[in-house]
């Protein structure tokens, strides 16, 4: 088998434990289902989507990395999906990777003795690695990150590309992969200095590898809120995603994209890309009917989209 052969399959083999298979909740909401990941719809248009490797303390793993990227993807498409809310089912939000699948990866690499094949192999995990986490900023719905206990190494990747984060008092945050012996390659070096506004703050948490508590999360922007205990920051942050999905999709979405698109681009390029978006989306139905709701003081509903 050649090499890109060896990294298809080893990439791919996940998808037959993968696939997506509709369920229907007592909402009639069709949701996807996967290994590593729960997902359930606990109010109208707002979707949790629950790491579900408890017992692994919800470590990366092959099978996870595509999941987050089926899910993320999955939800994206789902007109019905309007926000998401993340968290992790366990004792931990997560422990990073699985260090297992790092023995795997190592012992693929074993089977090439040239560096620049053994190069190619560990440039598709990373990438594979690095898709999983990235498709939850691809997805246009936004994301709320709920980090209870351990948040560490991998775990700092995923809440950095999601939209907003909250944590439980005895949650701790850890950039761990100094102390690993490697730099962080799947967002963490890229999106933690502009998710804290503070570079001298984030280069000092990759470089020491130190554990940030909750209270200075709060004090350095990594969170928006910590909260007693991980139900009430469920339940609380259910709340905010529900008043978010009773917003406009379109006015809500269409937010994200310019966001995102204008987070590591220059003003004018982001004003343009906007100016783009909403020579069309001015036009939409939920415009004159948000409008009307803010003068009239009523509520209104809006089609999903
Ligand atoms: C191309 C991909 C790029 C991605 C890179 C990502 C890098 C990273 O994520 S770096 C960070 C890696 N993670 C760690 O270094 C965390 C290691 N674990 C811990 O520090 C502790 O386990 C933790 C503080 C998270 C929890 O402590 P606690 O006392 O609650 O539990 P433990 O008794 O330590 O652990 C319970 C069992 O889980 C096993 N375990 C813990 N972490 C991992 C892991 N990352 N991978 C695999 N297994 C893990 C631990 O060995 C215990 O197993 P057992 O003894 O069999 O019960």
């Amino acid at each position: 088998m050649s090499l890109l052969s060896r990294s298809i399959v080893l990439m791919r083999s996940t998808r037959v434990r993968s696939g997506i298979i509709s369920r229907l909740y007592s909402s009639n909401t069709e949701v996807p289902q996967f290994e590593t990941l729960e997902i359930s719809v606990p109010k109208k248009n707002v979707f949790h989507v629950e790491m579900n490797r408890p017992k692994q303390l919800n470590t990366f793993n092959k099978i996870m990395w595509q999941e987050l990227n089926d899910c993320f993807t999955s939800l994206n498409d789902n007109s019905e999906c309007r926000v998401i809310v993340l968290s992790g089912k366990g004792k931990h939000f997560t422990a990073g990777i699985d260090f297992n699948s790092l023995i795997e990866l190592a012992s693929k690499m074993e089977e090439f003795d040239d560096v620049a094949r053994k190069a190619k192999l560990m440039h598709a995990y990373i990438t594979y690695a690095q898709n999983g986490i990235t498709s939850l900023e691809d997805c246009i719905k936004p994301i709320l990150s709920v980090v209870h206990n351990a948040c560490v190494g991998a775990g700092v990747d995923l809440i950095t590309a999601a939209d907003m984060r909250y944590c439980t008092e005895e949650a701790w945050f850890q950039v761990k992969e100094v102390d690993l012996g490697l730099a962080a390659d799947v967002g963490t070096l890229q999106r933690l200095p502009k998710v804290i506004g503070n570079t001298s703050t984030a280069r000092e948490l990759c470089f020491t590898a130190r554990k940030l508590q909750s209270k200075e999360a709060l004090e350095i922007g990594l969170v928006s809120k910590v909260f007693p205990d991980k139900d009430s920051a469920i339940k609380e942050v259910l709340e905010t995603a529900e008043k978010i999905a009773l917003k406009s999709p379109v006015a809500v979405q269409m937010t994200k994209k310019s966001l995102v698109y204008s987070q590591s681009r220059p003003t004018k390029d982001g004003l343009e890309h906007i100016k783009l978006i909403n020579q069309m989306m001015l036009q939409s139905e939920d415009l004159k009917k948000s409008a009307m709701a803010q003068a009239t003081k009523t509520e209104t509903e809006f089609e999903d989209l």
